[in-house]
């Protein structure tokens, strides 16, 4: 009604301006998310200025950006792609322009608009939007893969010269409480939630990690771990909550302690990482985050086959990232909750 009125230049009255100012403080909303083969990825649909296009959800990145109409066609062919042209909302921001690389060596760059995005119900009215003018030839085969939705924070987009807000940040402030939720299954849909907390998705309690975001990412420190029925080892590790990385990525001597239980395992420098005999019946990973144990079952560590007999482990080492990655490996075991609050924290809940 707010908006009818807006449209005809007639002052809305008093009770239609307070009912829709307070809507919009507490949008909420659910979208499903749905895993690619071997869980490598969780895809969620997206409008983008009324054009729905699948986006890979990640808190380890700050982009939303979308295959596009930009694009050389051939690199289009299989994938949804936003066309800024066909949209009655888009504003293109010619001055912008964004190029990212992400830890797997894939990437891609583009121009910028503006435009209305709806996750869920939750909208968006005015989004940057990145428009791929090029991918790396690793997405192109990612063809259910229509672009990603950033959710780490603001800080390290890559917009150049006025960098820009991610989806999460841009309607934070409209949300009933101003967090997400990650619910990612093992090989079955899930679904993230803006703005409210679904006790439902979870059992027992969620226990929370302070965030220090001076890395524009939901970065937190474990506190111990344990491999299988093994005593509790406490070490510190700092760690981010990664919803875009496949994997466990840890420290060297925690991967090597966890392969150590498991007979056949081996570094296979063919293969870059650990692998283990596809018949091992593998050992949980017990992480201790906030003073809790949290289990990702063994079964979740045989990732995916290479050969009949050889299987790629789902724990690798963490060398040269500079932290450890609780990716999806993990991610799947939990119910996650992204506190955006004046003191960021991540929050794990058995699922
Ligand atoms: C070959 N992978 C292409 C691809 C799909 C999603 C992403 O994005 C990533 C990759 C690694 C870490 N974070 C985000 O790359």
């Amino acid at each position: 009604m707010s908006k009818t009125y807006a449209k005809y230049a007639v002052e809305a009255p008093t009770d239609v301006k307070v009912a829709a100012a307070n809507a919009a403080a507490s949008q909420q909303g659910e979208v499903s998310n749905t895993p690619e083969a071997h869980d490598q990825s969780y895809l969620c649909p997206v409008t983008v200025g009324g054009q729905t296009l699948n986006l890979d959800f990640d808190t380890g990145s700050a982009d939303l950006w979308v295959y596009s109409t930009l694009m050389p066609t051939s690199e289009q062919r299989g994938h949804s792609v936003y066309n800024p042209d066909s949209s009655s909302s888009s504003n293109a921001q010619s001055d912008n322009s964004w190029t990212i690389q992400y830890s797997d060596g894939s990437g891609a760059s583009g121009t910028v608009y503006a435009d209305k995005v709806v996750v869920g119900s939750v909208t968006a009215t005015s989004q940057a939007v990145e428009a791929a003018t090029s991918v790396s030839s690793a997405f192109i085969k990612e063809t259910h893969n229509d672009g990603l939705l950033g959710l780490a924070f603001s800080s390290i987009n890559t917009v150049q010269p006025t960098q820009q807000t991610t989806f999460f940040d841009t309607v934070k402030s409209t949300l009933a409480k101003p967090l997400f939720t990650a619910h990612l299954k093992k090989g079955a849909p899930g679904s993230y939630d803006f703005g409210y907390i679904d006790t439902s998705k979870y059992t027992g309690s969620i226990t929370y990690a302070h965030v220090d975001t001076s890395n524009g990412l939901w970065e937190f420190t474990a506190s111990g771990y344990a491999v299988g029925s093994g005593s509790t080892v406490a070490t510190p590790y700092d760690s981010i909550a990664d919803t875009g990385t496949s994997l466990l990525y840890l420290p060297t001597e925690i991967v090597a302690a966890y392969y150590g239980e498991v007979n056949g395992a081996m570094y296979d420098s063919s293969q870059g990482g650990y692998t283990v005999p596809c018949d091992s019946n593998l050992p949980d990973f017990v992480a201790i985050i906030g003073g809790s144990r949290h289990t990702v079952p063994g079964s979740y560590i045989n990732y995916a086959p290479i050969s009949e007999t050889s299987c790629f482990g789902g724990i690798q080492a963490n060398d040269g990232i500079g932290h450890s990655v609780f990716g999806d490996v993990f991610l799947k075991s939990q119910f996650v909750v992204f506190d955006g609050s004046n003191s960021p924290r991540v929050g794990f809940a058995k699922q």
